[in-house]
């Protein structure tokens, strides 16, 4: 596999006012890491830890104060034109349409300046238009589009020239369960018929379960964990927890094996139950529980990013 991101010690301060004086601020601090082609990671970290810094690095939008960044294969900030042409970058929070512009028009004129055929963007365009499900709202102008449906528009527009890597920075903020379920699943088909490369930062646990393979967790601008997500709940022994709703009030759950009672609510038919995922499964829980008392329903909570990063923190000082 070929790599597509590749830094060495990458570093970037900036100079801020402090008082009368100024002081030196490093966001990302000698960071070195890869990216295989085709992979789908997950950035994540605190506010502040660095992320857009490193994202802005990667894309040529900021120029490293030291170390090396390849992105592509190029030099992000002097091939910043050859890269726009072999990455696509979605900001959950910012906008690359055109706003007074119907979304059709804003796909025209990107595809003018990605110098698209005519075959080639009315087949790219139908194939988005079909898998974001945009029929309905292609004439509308962008300011009149809901949340939901303008972030549908923002990545057909950073992936209607077919880049081979795309960088998102929260893609999912703010939107409602269907409208990030829809994204995701586009995301993920994507990435299966066009092998194209995913980087997400994101302070939602679902993206990362949902798309990515390998998370990197950055702290204070340093690369503090390199893995898979299960890898990372492990180290820092994040908790699922089973909640379920029982057919009778029952007394507390408690002493099932490597499970901790959380709560009870409605005279205990509602139950919420901790557990290791290491040391056991939702299914055996639920066997166990199931022993005691009748379920009628159940869902299971995942542990949210910000506990997780939370805790690596806590961990490494
Ligand atoms: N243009 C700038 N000038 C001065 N300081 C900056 C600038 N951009 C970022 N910083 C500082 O660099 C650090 C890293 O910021 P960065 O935006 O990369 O973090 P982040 O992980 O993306 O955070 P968030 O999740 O809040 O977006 C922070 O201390 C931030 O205040």
């Amino acid at each position: 596999m070929s790599t597509i991101i590749e830094t060495h010690a990458l570093t970037r301060d900036f100079t801020v006012r402090d008082g009368l004086r100024r002081k030196k601020i490093r966001a990302v601090d000698e960071m070195t890491f890869s990216v295989e082609a085709g992979s789908a990671v997950g950035y994540i970290g605190a506010n502040g830890a660095g992320k857009s810094t490193t994202i802005k690095m990667l894309t040529g939008i900021l120029v490293p104060t030291s170390g090396s960044v390849a992105t592509c294969g190029l030099r992000p900030v002097q091939d910043r034109r050859l890269l726009a042409r072999q990455v696509g970058v979605v900001f959950g929070q910012r906008s690359q349409l055109w706003w007074d512009l119907p979304v059709r028009e804003s796909f025209t004129i990107l595809a003018a300046i990605h110098r698209l055929t005519s075959e080639g963007e009315r087949r790219r365009t139908d194939e988005l238009v079909e898998q974001l499900e945009m029929g309905d709202f292609l004439s509308t102008p962008v300011r009149q589009l809901s949340l939901g449906q303008r972030m549908r528009a923002e990545v057909a527009a950073a992936l209607l020239h077919s880049p081979q890597l795309v960088i998102l920075d929260e893609p999912t903020i703010g939107l409602d369960v269907l409208s990030k379920q829809r994204l995701r699943e586009f995301l993920v088909q994507e990435r299966r018929s066009h092998g194209t490369t995913l980087l997400l930062t994101t302070h939602d646990m679902g993206d990362i379960e949902r798309l990515c393979e390998r998370v990197l967790v950055v702290d204070h601008g340093h690369l503090a964990y390199d893995g898979t997500l299960t890898g990372l709940s492990r180290r820092v022994g994040a908790q699922r927890v089973l909640v379920v709703d029982l057919a009778e009030p029952t007394s507390d759950l408690v002493g099932l094996p490597a499970t901790q009672h959380l709560g009870s609510e409605s005279r205990g038919l509602q139950q919420r139950l901790a557990f290791d995922a290491e040391h056991t499964t939702a299914a055996a829980v639920l066997a166990a529980v199931s022993e005691r008392a009748e379920v009628r329903d159940l869902s299971i909570e995942e542990p949210d990013i910000e506990d997780v990063v939370r805790r690596l923190y806590a961990a490494s000082r």
